[in-house]
Protein backbone atom coordinates (compact mmCIF):
# COMPACT_ATOMS: atom_id res chain seq x y z
CA UNK A 1 0.00 0.00 0.00
CA UNK A 2 1.21 3.52 -0.85
CA UNK A 3 0.30 6.46 1.39
CA UNK A 4 -0.05 9.87 0.35
CA UNK A 5 1.06 12.48 2.52
CA UNK A 6 1.13 16.37 2.22
CA UNK A 7 1.62 17.89 5.46
CA UNK A 8 4.92 17.40 7.34
CA UNK A 9 2.96 16.30 10.25
CA UNK A 10 1.12 13.25 8.01
CA UNK A 11 4.78 12.52 6.97
CA UNK A 12 5.88 12.66 10.41
CA UNK A 13 3.41 9.71 11.35
CA UNK A 14 4.11 8.06 8.21
CA UNK A 15 7.64 7.80 8.98
CA UNK A 16 7.19 6.62 12.63
CA UNK A 17 5.65 3.64 10.96
CA UNK A 18 7.98 2.14 9.03
CA UNK A 19 10.84 -0.14 11.00
CA UNK A 20 14.05 -1.72 8.95
CA UNK A 21 15.44 0.21 6.23
CA UNK A 22 14.40 3.98 4.93
CA UNK A 23 15.64 4.94 1.05
CA UNK A 24 14.37 7.95 0.23
CA UNK A 25 13.71 9.35 -4.12
CA UNK A 26 13.30 12.80 -4.49
CA UNK A 27 11.82 14.39 -7.11
CA UNK A 28 10.05 17.36 -8.98
CA UNK A 29 7.21 14.79 -10.43
CA UNK A 30 5.76 14.03 -13.72
CA UNK A 31 7.68 10.61 -13.05
CA UNK A 32 9.25 8.73 -15.88
CA UNK A 33 11.55 5.62 -16.11
CA UNK A 34 14.43 7.28 -14.93
CA UNK A 35 12.43 8.16 -11.91
CA UNK A 36 11.31 4.41 -12.09
CA UNK A 37 15.22 3.38 -11.78
CA UNK A 38 15.50 5.17 -8.73
CA UNK A 39 12.87 3.42 -7.47
CA UNK A 40 13.57 0.30 -8.19
CA UNK A 41 17.12 0.42 -7.01
CA UNK A 42 15.18 1.74 -3.25
CA UNK A 43 13.16 -1.12 -3.10
CA UNK A 44 16.23 -3.41 -4.01
CA UNK A 45 18.30 -1.68 -1.06
CA UNK A 46 15.67 -0.18 1.72
CA UNK A 47 12.90 -2.34 3.22
CA UNK A 48 11.07 0.81 2.47
CA UNK A 49 10.16 3.86 -0.03
CA UNK A 50 9.27 7.06 0.59
CA UNK A 51 9.03 9.06 -2.35
CA UNK A 52 9.33 13.19 -2.41
CA UNK A 53 7.38 15.05 -5.03
CA UNK A 54 7.87 19.29 -4.54
CA UNK A 55 8.88 21.77 -8.01
CA UNK A 56 10.87 23.82 -5.40
CA UNK A 57 10.74 27.33 -6.06
CA UNK A 58 13.74 28.00 -4.36
CA UNK A 59 15.70 26.64 -7.67
CA UNK A 60 13.99 28.01 -10.29
CA UNK A 61 15.63 31.78 -11.60
CA UNK A 62 12.70 34.49 -12.26
CA UNK A 63 12.99 33.65 -16.27
CA UNK A 64 12.62 29.70 -15.14
CA UNK A 65 10.05 27.49 -15.73
CA UNK A 66 8.58 27.09 -11.93
CA UNK A 67 5.10 27.75 -13.59
CA UNK A 68 5.06 25.96 -16.42
CA UNK A 69 6.77 22.84 -14.71
CA UNK A 70 4.58 19.61 -15.37
CA UNK A 71 2.61 18.82 -12.47
CA UNK A 72 0.75 15.31 -12.51
CA UNK A 73 0.15 13.86 -9.38
CA UNK A 74 -2.50 11.43 -9.87
CA UNK A 75 -0.38 9.82 -12.67
CA UNK A 76 2.80 9.80 -10.26
CA UNK A 77 0.75 8.48 -7.82
CA UNK A 78 -0.26 5.31 -9.77
CA UNK A 79 3.95 4.95 -11.21
CA UNK A 80 4.72 5.29 -7.59
CA UNK A 81 2.19 1.88 -6.33
CA UNK A 82 3.46 0.20 -9.43
CA UNK A 83 7.36 0.46 -8.02
CA UNK A 84 5.90 -0.62 -4.50
CA UNK A 85 6.50 2.72 -2.74
CA UNK A 86 5.71 3.05 0.79
CA UNK A 87 4.77 6.62 1.04
CA UNK A 88 4.73 9.32 -0.85
CA UNK A 89 5.08 13.14 0.23
CA UNK A 90 4.06 15.96 -1.78
CA UNK A 91 3.69 18.66 0.09
CA UNK A 92 2.50 22.19 -1.01
CA UNK A 93 5.16 25.16 -0.96
CA UNK A 94 3.91 26.52 2.58
CA UNK A 95 4.26 23.32 3.96
CA UNK A 96 7.74 22.88 3.05
CA UNK A 97 8.61 27.05 3.67
CA UNK A 98 5.81 27.83 6.37
CA UNK A 99 7.71 31.38 6.92
CA UNK A 100 7.98 32.15 3.59
CA UNK A 101 11.22 32.04 1.51
CA UNK A 102 14.34 30.80 3.78
CA UNK A 103 16.31 33.46 5.28
CA UNK A 104 19.52 30.60 5.55
CA UNK A 105 20.16 28.82 2.73
CA UNK A 106 23.09 26.06 1.81
CA UNK A 107 26.14 27.43 -0.17
CA UNK A 108 27.04 24.82 -2.52
CA UNK A 109 30.32 26.43 -2.74
CA UNK A 110 33.20 26.91 -6.38
CA UNK A 111 31.69 24.10 -7.39
CA UNK A 112 27.85 25.58 -7.01
CA UNK A 113 28.98 28.36 -8.80
CA UNK A 114 30.54 26.65 -12.01
CA UNK A 115 28.47 24.67 -14.92
CA UNK A 116 24.86 24.52 -14.19
CA UNK A 117 25.40 27.26 -11.19
CA UNK A 118 26.88 29.68 -14.08
CA UNK A 119 23.82 29.55 -16.24
CA UNK A 120 21.05 28.99 -13.01
CA UNK A 121 22.70 31.59 -10.24
CA UNK A 122 21.31 30.47 -6.95
CA UNK A 123 20.33 26.88 -8.63
CA UNK A 124 22.18 24.56 -6.33
CA UNK A 125 21.57 27.01 -3.22
CA UNK A 126 18.29 26.45 -3.65
CA UNK A 127 18.52 22.32 -4.65
CA UNK A 128 21.31 21.44 -1.38
CA UNK A 129 18.33 23.68 0.62
CA UNK A 130 15.59 21.68 0.21
CA UNK A 131 17.51 18.31 0.03
CA UNK A 132 18.64 18.71 3.43
CA UNK A 133 15.20 19.90 4.60
CA UNK A 134 13.80 16.61 2.91
CA UNK A 135 16.82 14.51 4.47
CA UNK A 136 15.77 16.09 8.00
CA UNK A 137 12.03 15.45 7.23
CA UNK A 138 12.36 11.32 5.57
CA UNK A 139 15.20 10.38 8.04
CA UNK A 140 16.30 7.97 5.60
CA UNK A 141 19.41 5.37 5.62
CA UNK A 142 19.67 5.97 1.88
CA UNK A 143 18.90 8.77 -0.39
CA UNK A 144 18.85 8.22 -4.54
CA UNK A 145 19.80 10.53 -7.03
CA UNK A 146 20.42 10.29 -10.75
CA UNK A 147 23.80 10.42 -12.59
CA UNK A 148 21.31 12.69 -15.43
CA UNK A 149 22.19 15.18 -13.06
CA UNK A 150 25.99 14.39 -11.93
CA UNK A 151 27.05 17.62 -10.90
CA UNK A 152 23.85 17.90 -8.27
CA UNK A 153 24.86 14.02 -7.27
CA UNK A 154 28.56 15.35 -7.15
CA UNK A 155 27.26 18.29 -4.59
CA UNK A 156 24.34 16.00 -2.93
CA UNK A 157 27.54 13.82 -1.85
CA UNK A 158 29.85 16.84 -1.04
CA UNK A 159 27.34 18.44 1.02
CA UNK A 160 26.63 14.80 3.37
CA UNK A 161 30.09 14.53 3.56
CA UNK A 162 31.09 18.01 4.65
CA UNK A 163 27.90 18.82 7.15
CA UNK A 164 28.32 14.77 8.29
CA UNK A 165 24.59 14.28 7.55
CA UNK A 166 24.09 10.25 8.32
CA UNK A 167 23.04 9.40 4.99
CA UNK A 168 24.42 7.30 2.00
CA UNK A 169 24.12 8.69 -1.18
CA UNK A 170 23.27 5.97 -3.69
CA UNK A 171 23.84 7.34 -7.80
CA UNK A 172 21.61 5.77 -10.43
CA UNK A 173 23.26 5.44 -14.53
CA UNK A 174 21.20 7.15 -16.41
CA UNK A 175 18.22 6.15 -18.31
CA UNK A 176 17.89 7.05 -21.96
CA UNK A 177 15.41 6.52 -25.11
CA UNK A 178 16.21 3.71 -27.27
CA UNK A 179 17.57 6.58 -29.62
CA UNK A 180 19.85 7.54 -27.26
CA UNK A 181 18.03 11.02 -25.39
CA UNK A 182 18.27 10.93 -21.57
CA UNK A 183 15.30 10.83 -20.28
CA UNK A 184 14.30 14.03 -18.43
CA UNK A 185 10.52 15.69 -17.58
CA UNK A 186 11.56 18.86 -19.62
CA UNK A 187 11.59 16.39 -22.52
CA UNK A 188 7.81 16.84 -22.69
CA UNK A 189 8.38 20.64 -23.44
CA UNK A 190 10.23 19.60 -27.51
CA UNK A 191 7.98 19.60 -30.15
CA UNK A 192 9.19 16.52 -33.21
CA UNK A 193 12.16 18.74 -34.71
CA UNK A 194 13.41 20.23 -31.23
CA UNK A 195 13.19 16.49 -30.03
CA UNK A 196 15.19 15.48 -33.42
CA UNK A 197 17.94 18.22 -32.98
CA UNK A 198 17.73 16.95 -28.84
CA UNK A 199 19.77 14.04 -30.33
CA UNK A 200 22.93 15.75 -30.57
CA UNK A 201 23.76 16.24 -26.82
CA UNK A 202 24.02 12.01 -26.22
CA UNK A 203 25.58 12.14 -29.91
CA UNK A 204 28.26 14.19 -28.66
CA UNK A 205 28.47 12.51 -25.83
CA UNK A 206 28.89 8.86 -27.93
CA UNK A 207 31.52 10.68 -29.94
CA UNK A 208 33.52 11.52 -26.58
CA UNK A 209 33.30 7.84 -25.37
CA UNK A 210 34.09 6.42 -28.82
CA UNK A 211 37.35 9.02 -28.85
CA UNK A 212 38.78 7.79 -25.95
CA UNK A 213 38.36 4.29 -26.89
CA UNK A 214 40.07 4.55 -29.38
CA UNK A 215 43.01 6.04 -27.45
CA UNK A 216 42.52 9.48 -27.50
CA UNK A 217 43.43 12.35 -24.83
CA UNK A 218 41.37 14.92 -23.00
CA UNK A 219 41.64 16.82 -26.06
CA UNK A 220 40.99 14.53 -28.61
CA UNK A 221 37.84 13.34 -26.80
CA UNK A 222 36.39 17.38 -26.39
CA UNK A 223 37.41 17.70 -30.14
CA UNK A 224 35.55 14.73 -31.21
CA UNK A 225 32.31 15.69 -29.24
CA UNK A 226 32.01 19.14 -30.22
CA UNK A 227 32.14 17.83 -34.23
CA UNK A 228 29.35 15.40 -33.58
CA UNK A 229 27.33 18.34 -31.69
CA UNK A 230 27.80 20.09 -34.34
CA UNK A 231 27.27 18.09 -36.88
CA UNK A 232 23.81 17.34 -35.25
CA UNK A 233 20.50 18.40 -36.51
CA UNK A 234 20.25 22.18 -36.72
CA UNK A 235 18.27 23.81 -33.56
CA UNK A 236 20.37 23.72 -31.11
CA UNK A 237 22.19 26.00 -28.97
CA UNK A 238 25.22 24.77 -27.37
CA UNK A 239 25.65 26.80 -23.16
CA UNK A 240 28.52 24.18 -22.35
CA UNK A 241 30.56 20.90 -23.44
CA UNK A 242 33.18 20.50 -20.56
CA UNK A 243 35.49 17.37 -19.68
CA UNK A 244 36.25 17.24 -16.31
CA UNK A 245 37.59 15.01 -13.81
CA UNK A 246 34.99 12.42 -12.37
CA UNK A 247 34.70 14.38 -9.36
CA UNK A 248 34.23 17.97 -11.11
CA UNK A 249 37.48 19.00 -9.43
CA UNK A 250 39.48 21.63 -11.28
CA UNK A 251 42.89 21.23 -12.74
CA UNK A 252 44.15 18.57 -15.25
CA UNK A 253 42.54 15.88 -16.28
CA UNK A 254 42.96 11.90 -16.56
CA UNK A 255 41.89 8.54 -15.55
CA UNK A 256 38.17 8.53 -14.39
CA UNK A 257 36.32 11.70 -16.11
CA UNK A 258 33.50 13.19 -16.99
CA UNK A 259 32.27 14.67 -20.08
CA UNK A 260 29.35 17.03 -19.08
CA UNK A 261 26.81 18.77 -21.94
CA UNK A 262 23.74 21.11 -22.10
CA UNK A 263 22.13 23.31 -24.75
CA UNK A 264 19.07 24.39 -25.49
CA UNK A 265 16.81 23.11 -28.18
CA UNK A 266 14.49 25.61 -28.94
CA UNK A 267 13.41 27.24 -25.42
CA UNK A 268 14.50 24.12 -23.66
CA UNK A 269 17.72 23.93 -21.78
CA UNK A 270 18.57 20.09 -21.45
CA UNK A 271 21.75 18.60 -19.76
CA UNK A 272 23.55 15.44 -20.12
CA UNK A 273 27.10 13.02 -19.30
CA UNK A 274 28.87 10.44 -19.61
CA UNK A 275 31.97 8.97 -17.78
CA UNK A 276 34.68 8.65 -19.99
CA UNK A 277 37.48 6.06 -19.73
CA UNK A 278 40.44 8.40 -20.65
CA UNK A 279 43.85 6.38 -20.40
CA UNK A 280 46.07 7.73 -17.27
CA UNK A 281 48.83 10.23 -18.46
CA UNK A 282 51.92 8.21 -18.55
N1 LIG B 1 17.03 9.77 -17.20
C1 LIG B 1 17.26 9.64 -15.91
N2 LIG B 1 17.97 8.58 -15.46
C2 LIG B 1 18.24 8.45 -14.12
N3 LIG B 1 17.84 9.32 -13.18
C3 LIG B 1 17.14 10.40 -13.58
C4 LIG B 1 16.81 10.61 -14.96
N4 LIG B 1 16.10 11.76 -15.04
C5 LIG B 1 16.00 12.24 -13.79
N5 LIG B 1 16.62 11.43 -12.91
C6 LIG B 1 16.77 11.65 -11.47
O1 LIG B 1 15.53 11.75 -10.84
C7 LIG B 1 15.63 12.63 -9.71
C8 LIG B 1 14.55 13.65 -9.79
O2 LIG B 1 14.78 14.45 -10.92
P1 LIG B 1 13.71 15.41 -11.55
O3 LIG B 1 12.39 15.16 -10.91
O4 LIG B 1 14.24 16.78 -11.63
O5 LIG B 1 13.56 14.81 -13.01
P2 LIG B 1 14.18 15.30 -14.33
O6 LIG B 1 13.69 14.42 -15.40
O7 LIG B 1 15.66 15.46 -14.14
O8 LIG B 1 13.50 16.69 -14.49
P3 LIG B 1 14.01 17.93 -15.29
O9 LIG B 1 13.66 17.66 -16.69
O10 LIG B 1 13.17 18.95 -14.63
O11 LIG B 1 15.45 18.16 -15.03
C9 LIG B 1 17.03 13.24 -9.78
O12 LIG B 1 17.88 12.51 -8.88
C10 LIG B 1 17.43 12.99 -11.21
O13 LIG B 1 18.83 12.92 -11.41
C1 LIG C 1 16.80 16.87 -5.98
C2 LIG C 1 15.58 17.70 -6.32
C3 LIG C 1 14.30 16.87 -6.10
C4 LIG C 1 15.52 18.89 -5.36
O1 LIG C 1 14.43 19.71 -5.65
C5 LIG C 1 15.64 18.22 -7.77
O2 LIG C 1 16.72 19.05 -7.94
C6 LIG C 1 15.58 17.10 -8.77
O3 LIG C 1 14.45 16.67 -9.06
O4 LIG C 1 16.63 16.66 -9.28
N1 LIG D 1 16.58 17.93 -12.56
C1 LIG D 1 17.18 18.88 -11.66
C2 LIG D 1 16.21 19.90 -11.18
C3 LIG D 1 16.05 21.09 -12.03
O1 LIG D 1 16.49 21.12 -13.19
O2 LIG D 1 15.47 22.07 -11.58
Amino acid sequence: MTELVHTRKELAAARDGLTGTVGVVMTMGALHSGHEALLRAARERADHVIVTIFVNPLQFGPNEDFDRYPRTLDADLEVCRRAGADVVFAPSVADMYPDGEPKVRLNPGPLGEDLEGLSRPGFFHGVLTVVLKLLQLTRPDLAFFGEKDYQQLTLVRRMVRDLDVPVEVVGVPTVREPDGLALSSRNRYLSAPERAAALSLSAALRAGVAAAEEGGDAEAVLAAAHRAFDSGTPGTRLDYLVLTDADLEPGPVSGPARLLIAAWAGATRLIDNTAIPLAPRS
